[in-house]
């Protein structure tokens, strides 16, 4: 008897079920059964829309920031659960606004709480636009060496490969590539190795930087993710943010703020700028789409 609807952000799916009073606190297997593409409703997670006076880190968030009534809870579709979801955020905002459970007009703002601290979403002319925060280096230590972290290999890669770790809120391994021929015959069937191995796991994003880099002012990168507690999904905005992150880090001082990152499911906008406390902020921006609504039985 649980109401729930479909939606997407360029192909990374969720189930979204509205819980404004907290009543609905889903069981990891419960999770990956809905998430099930067989025998389930099927997606790359589940997404709970909970009142955050109802959940122990919303009443935390509240306390500085009372404007963030609602609470992101994630999941995976293996049921894990993950501190933030950048397409995630953006059809969860559009989910409330189809609910009738939030009011906002083209450029307003709603203050959203995620395990990744507060996001604000913004309602753009085609979709929405959403401050994720600073991004870190996950090993500061290699960065300021310019060397990478960790070794990451795949079926189908020439060679294991060198990747740079970035926290988006949650955690991603970059990995670069030379060529779009390579990105296709990368094996994502299977989780890529990641040495040493990272103690919550990672997300891993191969990426191929186009020749040339930048057009127009806009960086272009290609990407393929192999999301933890899911495999490989269409797109990831946190892993978008963490590639372009990555190639701009790679690209030196005359590596353009603004990026356009290509996934196997259309592509989304990524700009660094200077956030209302004074840091580097990402900002991502793409679609979010609803595709069905119904009821589990
Ligand atoms: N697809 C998401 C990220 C979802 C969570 C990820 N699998 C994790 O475990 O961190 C996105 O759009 O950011």
């Amino acid at each position: 008897g649980l109401p729930f609807a479909k939606g997407h952000g360029t192909g990374n799916d969720f189930v979204l079920v509205a819980d404004p009073a907290g009543t609905r606190n889903l069981a990891a297997a419960d999770v990956a059964a809905i998430c099930d593409r067989h025998r389930g409703v099927g997606a790359d997670g589940l997404i709970r829309a909970v009142r955050s006076e109802h959940v122990p880190e919303g009443r935390v968030l509240l306390e500085g920031a009372p404007e963030a009534q609602w609470f992101m809870d994630y999941r995976n579709s293996d049921g894990s659960v993950s501190e933030m979801c950048g397409n995630g955020v953006r059809v969860f905002v559009h989910f409330l606004l189809e609910e009738g459970l939030a009011d906002l007009a083209e450029g307003g703002s709603l203050v959203i709480g995620t395990r990744a601290g507060l996001k604000t979403v913004t309602r753009t002319a085609g979709g929405y636009a959403v401050d994720m925060g600073p991004w870190e280096f996950i090993y500061p230590d290699h960065a300021a060496a310019k060397s990478m972290d960790t070794v990451v290999n795949a079926d189908g890669l020439e060679v294991p490969r060198p990747g740079l770790s970035i926290n988006m809120g949650n955690p991603h391994t970059v990995v670069a590539l030379a060529e779009l021929s390579e990105l296709a015959a990368t094996n994502l069937t299977q989780p890529p190795s990641v040495q040493p191995d990272p103690e919550n796991g990672t997300n891993v994003e191969f990426v191929v930087p186009a020749e040339p880099l930048v057009e127009d002012g806009v960086g272009l990168v290609s990407m393929r993710v192999h999301e933890r507690g899911v495999g490989e999904t269409l797109s990831c905005g946190t892993g978008a943010c963490a590639a372009a992150a990555a190639t701009r880090f790679w690209a030196g001082a005359e590596a353009p703020d603004n990026w356009a990152v290509t996934v196997p499911g259309g592509v989304v906008g990524v700009r660094f700028l200077t956030g209302p406390d004074g840091r580097e902020h990402v900002e991502l921006s793409g679609p979010a789409v609803l595709v069905a609504r119904g009821t589990l039985l």
